[in-house]
């Protein structure tokens, strides 16, 4: 059993309504099509990567595994449970850090920490919130309230609560978009350390030094459809530079045609 599983997953977001004509008629068209038959394993205890331009179809991938979204065909399961049949275990087996800042502006960290951790069930959490809090340097804002942090604090709490429950599975959906040096570094620490304790990680990010020295494997998403997915030493081997090289090679020159040829 994976910990991440797609098989031949398609979305396509219905056409969105334009203009006051939208309030009464029913949008016509294609819609969009976000990813387009992606089939992807991830197995426990990997540290993999994402990656792919804005708009690829990474955002609406995480949101399929998080059961945000309906994929419009194919199957998705993380710890081998079905995202649609079995979304209560799916969604206990994964935390995700969501890429906007997302926050309620009247609790306070630990409350709004007490609170996830309500939503699956731990009542007398506080010994790991503490943990969390201190490896993300957070202890001294648990009392703060939500609104009064800095954009950089916000993130490290939106971490914080992606981890409550304790998931197998943790996926970041570009983590360090806004953060400081310090922050980045003590993140990608206690990450690590979960990771080696056994945690499966998923990470997107568009700093791909970050995704070179973390990532043992990764995939490139181009217009919804995979175009490269190996480790990432194959990867710089097959390419000859770094992985922000590979990136721009194989984005710039690889149709979503030879698919076959790289995946
Ligand atoms: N709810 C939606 N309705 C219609 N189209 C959408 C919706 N959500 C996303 N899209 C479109 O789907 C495509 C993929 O978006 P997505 O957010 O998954 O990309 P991404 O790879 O995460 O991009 P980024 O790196 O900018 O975060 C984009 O063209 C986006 O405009």
């Amino acid at each position: 059993m994976s910990a991440v599983s797609l098989e031949h997953v398609s979305k396509i977001y219905p056409p969105r309504a334009t203009g006051w004509r939208g309030l009464f008629t029913k949008p016509q068209g294609p819609g969009f099509q976000a990813l387009d038959d992606v089939s992807l394993t991830i197995e426990h205890g990997e540290f993999f990567g994402l990656l792919g331009p804005n708009g690829a179809g990474k955002t609406t991938l995480i949101s399929v595994l998080a059961g945000l979204c309906l994929a419009s065909a194919g199957r998705a399961s993380v710890c081998g449970h079905d995202v649609v049949n079995d979304y209560q275990a799916a969604r206990r087996s994964l935390g995700v850090v969501p890429q906007e800042l997302v926050y309620d502006p009247f609790f306070t960290v630990r409350e709004t920490l007490r609170i996830q951790s309500g939503y699956f069930g731990f009542r007398k959490n506080d010994d790991w919130i503490d943990e969390i809090l201190a490896h993300l340097g957070l202890s001294d804002k648990a009392d703060e309230n939500m609104r009064a942090l800095s954009g950089g604090m916000k993130r490290r709490v939106l971490v914080a609560q992606a981890l409550v429950h304790r998931p197998p599975v943790i996926v970041l959906d570009e983590p360090t978009a806004g953060v400081d040096v310090d922050l980045r570094r003590s993140l990608w620490e206690f990450i690590s350390r979960l990771n080696r304790e056994g945690h499966t990680i998923m990470l997107t990010t568009h700093y791909l030094e970050e995704a070179e020295a973390l990532c043992g494997r990764v995939a490139m998403l181009k217009h919804g459809q995979i175009v490269a997915l190996e480790s990432t030493e194959a990867l710089l081997a097959r390419t000859g530079g770094s992985l922000e090289e590979a990136f721009v090679q194989i984005m710039n020159h690889s149709g979503t045609n030879e698919l076959e040829k790289q995946v």
